[in-house]
C-alpha cells in the first residue's frame, strides 16, 4: 500500500502501544482513587468550573493544541470545542486517511469507559491528596487509549485498500454487522488479550535482587489489563473501523 503502511506494520504499532498503555496504568496505580479529583463541587472558582479533571484536561488540551498536537491526524482531543489554533509551523503529515475520517472522534465513549468502569478496577480506594498528579496520570492514560483506539481509522483504511471489492457492498448497504464481521480476526484478538496480560506481569512485577523473594503481586492486575483490551479497547477500535468504513465511499 502507499506510504509503506501495511496491516502488519500497523499491528506492530498496536503492539508497541500496548507498552505505553500498560505503563500509563502502572503510573496511575501509584495513586489511590482520589475521588475529590472527579467531584464537580470540590473546587469552585470562576476559572475552574466542573471537576478538577475536567478543567485540567480541557486547559492542558488548549495548551497542547497551540503547540500543534491536534495537527497530527492520529491525535484527538477530549474537548474539541473552541480549541485555540496551532501556533507552530505546519508539519507535512502523510495523508493516508480518507478526509471524512477527521469527523470521527469517540473520545466521549473513551472518557466514560475510563472513569466509570476502568479506573475503579485498578486504582486502590483511598485519598492521598495528590489530585493534580492524579489528573496528570489520568490524562496520559486517556491520551494513550485514545491514540490506540483511533488507530482503527488507519487499520480500516489498510483493510479497505487490500480488498475493496469485499468491503464495498457492505459499505453501500450501510451494513454495520457485515462490516464488523469482515474486519474481525478472532485469533488476533485472543493473542492480544494473552500478550497484554503477560506484559502486565513482566512490566508490573516487583524487581528485587533477591531471586527467591518473588511475590506474585503486580502493580496492575494482569486480568484487568486483559479485560480492558477484550471488553473495551478492541471493541472501541472496531467501532472506529466501522465508522470509518461507512464514510469510506463518501
Ligand atoms: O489487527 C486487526 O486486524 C485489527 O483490526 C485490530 C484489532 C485490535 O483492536 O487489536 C481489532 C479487530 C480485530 O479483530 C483484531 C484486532
Amino acid at each position: 500500500m502507499a506510504n509503506g503502511v501495511t496491516l502488519e506494520s500497523l499491528r506492530q504499532s498496536l503492539i508497541r502501544q500496548e507498552d505505553t498503555i500498560i505503563f500509563s496504568l502502572i503510573e496511575r496505580a501509584r495513586f489511590p482513587s482520589n475521588s475529590p479529583t472527579y467531584n464537580e463541587s470540590y473546587v469552585s472558582t470562576p476559572t475552574f468550573s466542573g471537576s478538577l479533571v475536567h478543567s485540567v484536561v480541557k486547559e492542558t488540551e488548549a495548551l497542547q493544541a497551540k503547540a500543534g498536537r491536534y495537527e497530527n491526524p492520529e491525535e484527538h482531543p477530549f474537548f474539541p470545542d473552541n480549541l485555540p489554533p496551532s501556533v507552530v509551523p505546519p508539519y507535512n503529515f502523510t495523508e493516508v486517511l480518507h478526509p471524512p475520517a477527521a469527523l470521527i472522534n469517540i473520545n466521549k465513549d473513551i472518557w466514560d469507559m475510563y472513569f466509570k468502569k476502568l479506573l475503579q478496577l485498578f486504582a486502590a480506594r483511598g485519598d492521598d491528596g495528590n489530585y493534580a498528579s492524579t489528573v496528570a496520570s489520568d490524562l496520559v492514560c486517556l491520551q494513550a487509549l485514545s491514540r490506540r483506539i483511533h488507530y482503527g481509522k488507519l487499520v480500516a483504511e489498510v483493510k479497505f485498500r487490500e480488498s475493496p471489492a469485499e468491503y464495498e457492498p457492505a459499505i453501500r448497504a450501510k451494513d454495520r454487522d457485515a462490516l464488523m464481521k469482515l474486519l474481525t480476526f478472532e485469533s488476533v484478538e485472543e493473542a492480544v488479550k494473552k500478550r497484554v496480560a503477560k506484559k502486565a506481569m513482566v512490566f508490573g512485577q516487583e524487581v528485587t535482587l533477591n531471586n527467591d523473594d518473588k511475590k506474585e503481586k503486580y502493580k496492575v492486575d494482569p486480568s484487568v489489563v486483559s479485560r480492558l483490551y477484550g471488553d473495551w479497547i478492541m471493541p472501541l477500535t472496531k467501532l472506529v473501523q466501522v465508522e470509518y468504513l461507512l464514510r469510506r465511499l463518501d
